[in-house]
């Protein structure tokens, strides 16, 4: 592919990173050459979705001010779910104090999706605010949100519906529980009143007695219904709210650390894509030239598939060991976890065996041969693997994932001989996304470890920019050279 093309490709993900290549400073071209079939809906940046839920009054509010001024340099914005409130009818308004505001039923959940939607999918959004003095969304103006690199959405009820939970890449609940009090429970409900009560009557100017009315017949009940059973989807439970730095700056460094990676890592957890650096740019640079000579396309891809290697073998399972050092002092380490095997699909996925014989001494390495027709004519043909494979842990070689379909073929195999989903770890130089979605969606439990991840597949099922036919470059069946006849 000339470089022509790759700047037509790039076009449509325009700003959005893939490969390492963005658009910025390329002149807008365009030409007749085959387009990627990833829509430029799929093509968006994502952001990272937060969830904050917890009681009322728990501290949700301060928590998230306390993450959205530590991620500082970020584009954070923060939605909040008081904002979907239904209207309330004029019958509804009479008899305010019957009302049920901590009822799911109370939200417009289909609105919440409708603008999520749009804020995953890059468009910015109108968001109404709601006055808790009139109980009305339409009072003030709607508040602009534009798209941003982190999401917080925070409310008593967001991890109640599933579609809302699907949304997040991390669950937080926040907790007032004091952990050394033995009712625990209590103590949590306590805090909440107590605050609950002062803030309503300051800041919503209301009476005491309609709060603690309004408690006693809905708050209470309500959080034990609805809220406390979606504490159990909690990535993190903070105890002690905006009070626990600790957990705090936990959170931020892991949103700082998710933020860095690609996209579809914020997406499927089970993805792995190798740290880049110039290095490894360079080599990728080098066999993905259509003009590489052989020898050096085999020697760069080496390099590559030895770091994926190594990469890979580091998500294995590990015990403690120790050693007496030369010093006669003791050296706490690990030891590698033995039960291993690699299995390679052929034919490409056999390039990368070597590296993991030259990393895990006599490994034993299975085979499987999947014959593919266009996109989804996948069949297996052969298949010969270790017989106790079901005790092993499984590194699947195959240098190139693209749309899923052999990979889905490979894994249902060795599940089918009964090695664990989470005992297998998928290694591969280059990943379309389709493929990836198709995997990780299929079998969420395994891990793919990758080097780089790509824009996506042609019309004809091949990876762009991908690097060609990998088993044909890389065991020089791609040229018409001359019979090479050993000499006697
Ligand atoms: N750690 C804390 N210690 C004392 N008061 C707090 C703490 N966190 C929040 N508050 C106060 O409690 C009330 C409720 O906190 P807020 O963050 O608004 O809760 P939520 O958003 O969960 O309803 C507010 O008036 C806030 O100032
Ligand atoms: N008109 C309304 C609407 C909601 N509430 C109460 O707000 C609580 C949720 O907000 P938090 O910031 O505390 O999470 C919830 O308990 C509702 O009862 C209200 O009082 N009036
Ligand atoms: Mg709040």
């Amino acid at each position: 592919m000339d470089t022509k093309s790759a700047v037509d490709l790039m076009e449509s993900s325009s700003e959005v990173h893939f490969s390492g290549f963005h658009m910025d400073g390329f002149e807008q071209r365009k030409s007749g050459m085959e387009q990627p079939t990833t829509s430029a809906t799929d093509m968006y940046k994502q952001p990272f979705v937060i969830g904050v839920a917890g009681g009322a009054a728990s501290g949700k509010t301060a928590v998230c001010d306390m993450i959205i001024q530590q991620l500082h340099d970020q584009r954070v914005v923060l939605v909040n779910q008081d904002s979907f409130y239904h209207n309330l009818t004029e019958e509804e308004l009479a008899r305010v104090q019957d009302y049920n505001f901590d009822h799911p039923d109370a939200f417009d959940t289909e609105l919440l999706l409708c603008v999520m939607d749009k804020l995953k999918r890059g468009e910015a959004v109108d968001i109404p605010k709601y006055d808790f003095k009139s109980y009305k969304s339409d009072v003030y103006p709607k508040r602009r949100v534009n798209p941003s690199d982190v999401i917080i959405l925070e409310g008593i009820l967001v991890f109640h519906d599933p579609r809302v939970r699907e949304l997040m890449n991390m669950k937080i609940f926040v907790d007032t529980a004091v952990a050394l009090h033995i009712k625990l429970f209590s103590a949590d409900a306590d805090v909440r009143l107590a605050r609950r009560i002062r803030r309503d009557t300051g800041e919503k100017g209301r009476d005491i007695a309609v709060v603690l009315d309004q408690y006693s017949k809905f708050v209470k009940p309500a959080f034990d219904d609805f809220i406390l059973p979606t504490k159990k989807y909690a990535d993190i439970i903070i105890p002690r709210g905006g009070d626990n730095h600790v957990a705090i700056d936990l959170i931020v460094q892991h949103i700082r650390t998710k933020l860095g990676q690609h996209d579809l890592c914020k997406i499927y957890s089970n993805l792995y894509v190798i740290q880049s650096t110039f290095q490894i740019r360079g080599m990728h640079t080098l066999i993905r030239d259509a003009q590489i000579t052989k020898h050096d396309f085999v020697f760069y891809s080496d390099r590559l598939i030895r770091l994926v290697v190594e990469h890979g073998l580091g998500h294995l399972p590990f015990t403690e060991k120790q050693v007496i050092t030369p010093t006669g002092s003791v050296y706490t380490g690990v030891d590698f976890c033995k039960r291993l095997c690699g299995v390679s699909v052929i034919r490409s996925g056999e390039s990368m065996e070597n590296a993991l014989r030259a990393c895990c001494k006599g490994i034993k390495i299975g085979k499987i041969l999947i014959h593919r027709e266009g996109d989804n004519g996948q069949q297996l043909i052969y298949e010969k693997l270790p017989n106790d494979i079901s005790d092993r842990h499984v590194l699947l070689l195959d240098p190139i994932l693209g749309t899923g379909n052999s990979a889905v073929q490979a894994i249902s195999l060795l599940i089918r001989k009964g090695v664990p989903e989470s005992n297998i770890i998928f290694l591969n130089l280059i990943s379309a996304p389709q493929g990836v979605h198709v995997v990780c969606k299929k079998f969420p439990r395994i891990k793919i470890v990758t080097s780089e991840i790509e824009i996506g597949l042609n019309k004809d099922y091949r990876v762009i920019p991908g690097m060609g036919e990998f088993g044909d470059r890389y065991f020089g069946t791609d040229d018409d050279e001359q019979l090479v006849v050993p000499s006697q």
